[in-house]
């Protein structure tokens, strides 16, 4: 991808450092949200608890964020994720920011990911781009059974652009994979903008729950192998892994 940079100053790098941990576990959606704890580049305490729930061990914390236009399924895909479960029935939009926690076993080692959830909305964009500095990873949204969705990625892309880090991890999710009659853009439309642009793509549905995990999964997988920098590693390649993924489990192209 041709990531033109305009923003100075920015850290470039994931790699690890001490930072505080203390945290606020199970942020619920709609919360007012509290400072983050994660520094712009990262975490690392070997088996280091969470202050306010010290039977959460991580070793390594990294901040992801949920971003796209709204109602492409930003927090049904992070309520699916952290509770497996699918919030049917009339649509609350997210006012501001919130965020929840997980943690996965990645290769054996504890990733934390602390997941923000953004409002979709125009009116809250000033105060999402506050958030972009510090993040890690983006996932980008649209709504496959809404052409005006997937036409403001590119939009998206020069705003993301813009606002993070330089190697923020990025990955294109098309959401609502599951529903097939009102699909409006197909998968290989999809890819084509993610091969445009350079980066890694899948379809997900936070309804059936498909590709959800495995989505967080490369991402986590992609800001370890970062952070750790051994040379004697090949290096992770996130789109390679999760078309592995998706050969292996038989699924994923509706
Ligand atoms: N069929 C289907 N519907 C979904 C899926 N994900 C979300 N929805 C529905 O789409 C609507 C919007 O979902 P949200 O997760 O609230 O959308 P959002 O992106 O968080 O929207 P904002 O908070 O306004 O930015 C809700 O009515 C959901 O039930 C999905 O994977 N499949
Ligand atoms: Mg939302």
């Amino acid at each position: 991808m041709s990531r033109k940079k305009t923003v100075k100053g920015k850290s470039s790098t994931s790699s690890p450092t001490a930072a505080a941990s203390k945290s606020k576990e199970n942020g619920k959606p709609g919360e007012s949200i509290s400072t983050p704890e994660i520094t712009s580049n990262g975490t690392v305490h070997p088996s280091r608890p969470s202050l306010s729930n010290s039977s959460e061990f991580y070793d390594l914390a990294f901040k992801v964020m949920l971003v796209g236009d709204s109602g492409v399924g930003k927090t049904c895909l992070l309520v699916r994720f952290k509770d497996g479960a699918f919030l049917a029935g009339s649509f609350i939009s997210t006012v501001g920011i919130d965020f929840r926690n997980k943690v996965l076993n990645i290769d054996g080692m504890k990733v934390k990911l602390q997941i923000w959830d953004t409002a979709g909305q125009e009116r809250f964009r000033s105060v999402t781009h506050a958030y972009y500095r510090d993040a890690h990873a983006l996932l980008l949204l649209y709504d496959v059974t809404n052409k005006t969705s997937f036409d403001n990625i590119q939009a998206w892309l020069t705003e993301i652009h813009e606002y993070t880090q330089q190697d923020v991890v990025l990955m294109l999710l098309g959401n609502k994979a599951d529903a097939t009659h009102e699909r409006v853009v197909k998968r290989e439309e999809g890819e084509k903008l993610a091969k445009d642009f350079g980066v890694p793509f899948m379809e997900t549905s936070a309804k059936s729950g498909l590709n959800v995990e495995l989505a967080f999964t490369a991402v986590a997988k992609e800001l370890k192998h970062r952070s750790m920098k051994d040379p004697n590693e090949p290096k992770f390649k996130l789109q390679d892994y999760v078309n592995k993924e998706m050969q292996t489990s038989g699924c994923c192209h509706s």
